[in-house]
């Protein structure tokens, strides 16, 4: 029985579980598709590079045309990472009339909504569901699980190396450097690690979340983001000490026809589901007007996770050629695009601040408060080693992001206000 030939392109973390799969899973993989399944051809950088895999050199080539043009090959798996090079190259196979699956959520973040309409022109699958939470088949969860339900709120835990950093930051008080080094030792973290721990990456992944979800085009530039660099371990043993456990979480929340989507440091409820994912692991929460609240949790990170994410969207590929129906499975955004103010943003708020510990100062404080009528759900007063000062932490209840940050100007403006040391998003606790 003739085999599928496959073209992969990369041969990295995740590309190496892809080949590693394809192997072991060979008979499972067979029975669901009624053929054998074969790598055919690797794109690699560096056909000598050492690799914790036996593959021969006559498999690897550094010409991309070698795959992208051999009429043997019927999918080409993406697992290189990059954007326009790579861009290109999945719109020359598209072309060509060859399948897509990719993990490359830069990529599809910026350039999705036009490779789909290639791939659907073309007649051709392209399916992205590792470029999302790694393993956990959340996109296929969204598109086919919950076709039927109107999803109004998407909240999560979507980038492994944050999660696992801020995981041993809080549990074992280990130095951000120390863990984010280790995270890139175990393959988590992008080539660069920028882009993960100042959020881009979960911005990326929200991005295709919001659009799938909302079944709205929701671009990167819609996303507001802060990451983890600027997390400090105080921050989190404050924290801690008001009952919160700090996570880097993508949000993104539809309110009749408008939407907000962010990523940024937030404090949750120890209480909170979400509080309880630790290390590489991600979830995400979605909440259907009729199905209510569901989780997906698992392995956001990692090869063998990842790459199980990528050989099941070659599968369905596979099962799609088997029935002759290729290229029609995309469906294009329902809604027109309608982002909310940040008048329209609400949320809980976790403000430190240092200030002059003299009388009257908490009343000043708190006054600027409720001009904007904002109260408060926590408050914590700390004496610091400099003379003279004192923290004072504030958890507000819920309030608008624009009243918010008109707050925030105004504290900065109070000469009895040294410094604001830090303001995190809180989720979960009193309504
Ligand atoms: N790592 C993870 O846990 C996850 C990764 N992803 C995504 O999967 C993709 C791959 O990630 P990962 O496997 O970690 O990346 P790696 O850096 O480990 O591997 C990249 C691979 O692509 C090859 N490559 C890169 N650029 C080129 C190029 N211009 N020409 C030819 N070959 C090239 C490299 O070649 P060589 O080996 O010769 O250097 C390497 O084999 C990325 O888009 C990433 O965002 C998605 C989910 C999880
Ligand atoms: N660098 C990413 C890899 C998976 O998408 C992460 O840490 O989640
Ligand atoms: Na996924």
């Amino acid at each position: 029985m003739e085999a599928i030939s496959i073209g992969l392109l990369g041969l990295g973390t995740v590309g190496t579980g892809v080949v590693k799969i394809i192997e072991n899973h060979q008979d499972k993989i067979m029975h669901q598709v009624g053929c054998p399944v074969k790598v055919k051809k690797v794109l690699v950088k560096n056909v000598n590079k050492e690799r914790d895999i036996s593959i021969t050199k006559e498999m690897l080539t550094t010409n991309a045309e070698d795959i992208l043009n051999d009429p043997d090959i019927d999918v080409v798996i993406e697992v290189m990472g990059g954007v326009e090079e790579t861009k290109d190259y999945l719109t020359k196979a598209l072309q060509n009339k060859k399948h897509v699956v990719t993990a490359n959520k830069d990529l599809m973040a910026i350039h999705g909504a036009k490779l789909l309409q290639q791939a659907s022109q073309n007649g051709c699958d392209l399916f992205y569901e590792a470029s999302v939470a790694g393993g956990i088949p959340i996109l296929r969860g969204l598109v086919d699980g919950l076709a039927s339900d109107r999803i109004n709120k998407l909240m999560g835990i979507v980038n492994g190396t944050t999660n696992f950093i801020l995981t041993k930051m809080s549990k074992q008080q280990r130095t951000y450097n120390e863990v984010l080094k280790e995270a890139q030792e175990l393959g988590f973290a992008e080539s660069d690690p920028t882009s993960d721990v100042e959020g881009l990456d979960a911005a990326r992944k929200m991005t295709i979340l919001a659009t799938l979800g909302f079944s709205m085009n929701i671009s990167l530039e819609d996303v507001k983001v802060q990451g983890i660099s600027k997390v400090t371990e105080e921050d989190i043993r404050y924290g801690s000490q008001l009952g919160y456990t700090m996570k880097l979480i993508g949000v993104a929340q539809r309110d009749n026809e408008k939407v907000e989507v962010s990523v940024q440091p937030t404090f949750l409820i120890d209480s909170h589901p979400l509080a309880a994912v630790n290390d590489e692991f991600n979830a995400v929460y979605v909440f259907g007007e009729a199905v209510g609240e569901t989780m997906f949790y698992g392995p956001g990170a990692g090869s063998m996770p990842t790459a199980t994410a990528v050989v099941s969207d070659l599968v369905n590929v596979l099962k799609n050629m088997r029935l002759g129906v290729n290229g029609k499975s995309a469906v294009a955004p329902q809604y027109k695009k309608k982002l909310k103010e940040a008048n329209e943003i609400f949320s809980k708020y976790f403000l430190r601040l240092q200030v002059k510990d003299e009388v009257g100062v908490f009343a000043e404080i708190t006054s600027i408060f409720s001009q904007h009528g904002v109260s408060f759900e926590k408050i914590l007063q700390l004496p610091v080693k400099e003379k003279g000062l004192a923290e004072i932490v504030l958890v507000t209840h819920h309030a608008s992001l624009a009243d918010y940050e008109n707050i925030l100007v105004e504290l900065r403006d109070l000469e009895t206000v040294q410094t604001v040391k830090s303001s995190y998003r809180v989720e979960g606790g009193i309504k």
